[in-house]
């Protein structure tokens, strides 16, 4: 297994947004060397601009050759005029690791020289506190060492799985590259509940936000399935019983809503594809 002390080279992250940001300073704090990095970005946030002065690694630089790897997150509507611009800065050897929704191999490997190797991944924002959870796939021109060093490079935000069918990167963009959202949306959703139920709306935010999050905490510590930790609140014909009858339902439940809005990210994935 490589780590990122194994980049034979420059990582050039094109695109430090929230994204790759926070992917940038995952490998920074994992110990990637900041004269290993660089950056191509025009107008950087502020804060990521002041991080990369802070740590000393080059924004828009001239020269340095062509990099070992190179990490493409900027957006995907973006993404064939900033490819024919960055593309010549690559040698065909440079490992290119994208995180751009619904871009695709195909679409990647036209933009760059024939057998380039390329990794297509999803991550998500957790990524910013080191629990993210990434889902890639490789082309065949990825070496066995080249995939080692996109895995340390990706695991460095959090998990990595590895899959071999193209066509479940969508899906995983709609589930854990967008889910994230849906968790977020739950807060605002119980909060705002709460404060029509006739909490102070302060306390209600207070109240969501300690629910969501120490749910969550409580899923991972435990390891419990999550089906259980439900049932473990659940006291018979009690108030869950009576809120899950509701959330529950088989028809306008949280399982139909959710399926249908998994369905929509997914085909939005296939159609930013290009
Ligand atoms: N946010 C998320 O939850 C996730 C995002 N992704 C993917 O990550 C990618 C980035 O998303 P996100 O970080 O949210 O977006 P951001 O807009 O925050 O980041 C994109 C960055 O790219 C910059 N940029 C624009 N044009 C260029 C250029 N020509 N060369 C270099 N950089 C440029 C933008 O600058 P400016 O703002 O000035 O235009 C911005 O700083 C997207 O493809 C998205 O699909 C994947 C999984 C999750
Ligand atoms: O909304 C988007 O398109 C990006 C990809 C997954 C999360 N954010």
């Amino acid at each position: 297994m490589a780590t990122l002390s194994d980049i034979p080279g420059r990582v050039m992250l094109v695109g430090a947004g929230k994204m790759g940001g926070a992917m940038l300073e995952g490998w920074l704090d994992l110990g990637l060397e900041p004269a290993k990095a660089a950056v191509i970005d025009p107008g950087p946030p502020p804060e990521v601009a002041s991080m990369l002065a802070a740590r000393g690694v080059a924004l828009n630089p001239l020269n340095g050759g062509p990099p070992a790897v190179m990490v493409l997150a900027v957006k995907p509507q973006v993404a064939p005029d900033v490819l024919a611009r960055v593309a010549p800065l690559a040698s065909p050897d440079t490992l290119i690791v994208s995180v751009m929704a619904g871009r695709t191999l195909g679409f990647l490997e036209a933009a760059f020289a024939p057998g380039q190797p390329v990794v297509r991944s999803i991550p998500n924002t957790p990524a910013a506190i080191g629990r993210g959870v990434t889902v890639a796939v490789a082309n065949a021109a990825v070496s066995e060492g080249q995939a080692s060093i996109a895995d340390a490079l990706l695991r460095a935000t959090g998990g990595v799985e590895w899959v071999e069918d193209e066509a479940l990167i969508d899906v995983a963009t709609a589930v854990s590259g967008s889910g994230p959202a849906y968790v977020f949306l739950l807060a605002e959703a119980l909060a705002a509940a709460g404060a029509q139920a006739g909490l102070p709306p302060d306390m209600a935010d207070r109240l969501a936000r300690a629910t969501v999050s120490g749910a969550g905490e409580l899923m991972r510590r435990s390891g419990i399935d999550p089906a259980q930790l439900r049932r473990n609140v659940t006291s018979p014909n009690g108030t869950t019983a009576a809120a899950l009858a509701v959330l529950m339902d088989e028809e306008r439940g949280f399982g139909p809503l959710l399926a249908d809005a998994v369905v929509a990210a997914a085909r939005r994935s296939r159609e930013l594809a290009g």
